[in-house]
């Protein structure tokens, strides 16, 4: 089973560093002429994987504006996940899970078991239980070929509070969680599959990247202010590794497909020139 590390490597590599969030926000769907209702979320996540499901190296429904509409909503997530595996993009489902151990498990198998109706690639989760309580999410992962990203430094500024803090050993908290990613993905080919996400909003992190080996999710561009420019800021010499994240700077320019490509195509070629001169 290829690794999702090396998977994402291969997809980067062949239709360059982009992801792209399909983030139905009620305003989203009303610019693009929609109901705020399950049709209209329907319709919202269809148009975006028919126009890039074949060309972004890994498209990011965030669950949030899909359970929203109950379990309707959920079906729709469940087939436009179907829908982009069949278009080959990647399927990084933002959920930002976490919980104890035991329960871990649970949405370990939600998302990471082949069986699952809702299986993706990789998932967003929380370590603020503590790393180690993702522990079941990481050994799934592991044993069907999918990845898991961990938040690190997230692009809201609330985060800072509590990423920034300095646990017992003087270390901050996002260096703490950037350490055990580091360790799980020791040794890995050509990057690990656990993943860290760090705000291209976050400007330096005093976090050092060099051992995480593993992709650096980068959210924040584009409508919370980030640039492409920022990434060299953030992540210096670990641009290499960086996976940068758009929703509605992309999403804005739709529901037309060929504005949608433009804008994606304008992300990944903003993106490349900056991660290429590291
Ligand atoms: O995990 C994420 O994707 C994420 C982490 C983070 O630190 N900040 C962040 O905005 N996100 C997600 O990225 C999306 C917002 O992207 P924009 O619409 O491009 O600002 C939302 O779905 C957020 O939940």
């Amino acid at each position: 089973m290829e690794s999702f590390g090396a998977r994402l490597h291969r997809a980067m590599r062949e239709r360059g560093p982009l992801c792209v969030g399909i983030d139905p926000h009620p305003a989203l769907l009303a610019q693009w002429g929609l109901g705020d209702d399950v049709a209209g979320l329907e319709r919202f996540a269809r148009t975006v994987v028919d126009a890039l499901g074949d060309r972004v190296a890994v498209v990011k429904p965030q669950s949030a504006f899909f359970e929203r509409f109950g379990s309707q909503g959920m079906a729709v997530l469940e087939s436009t996940i179907r829908q982009l595996r069949n278009l080959g993009s990647l399927v990084l489902l933002d959920a930002k899970r976490g919980d104890i151990g035991s329960t871990v498990r649970a949405y370990a198998s939600a998302y990471l078991d082949p069986s699952s109706p809702m299986y993706v690639d990789a998932v967003t989760a929380s370590p603020f239980l503590g790393v180690g309580s993702l522990a079941p999410m990481f050994e799934l992962a592991a044993e069907h070929g999918g990845g898991v990203f961990v938040l690190a430094l997230t692009s809201n500024p609330e985060g800072a509070s509590v990423q920034r803090a300095r646990s017992a050993d003087g270390r901050s908290v996002a260096q703490t969680v950037l350490d055990e990613i580091s360790q799980l993905n020791a040794g890995a080919e050509p990057i690990g599959s656990v993943g860290a996400v760090i705000g291209a909003t976050v400007g330096k992190t005093d976090c050092d990247l060099s051992g995480v080996n593993g992709p650096l999710l980068a959210p924040g561009l584009g409508a919370q202010g980030a640039t492409a420019a920022d990434l060299r800021v953030v992540f210096g010499s670990a641009v290499p590794a960086v996976l940068p994240a758009y929703s509605r700077e992309v999403l804005g320019a739709g529901p037309d497909p060929a504005a949608l490509r433009a804008a994606a195509d304008r992300a990944v070629t903003e993106c490349r020139a900056v991660l290429a001169m590291s």
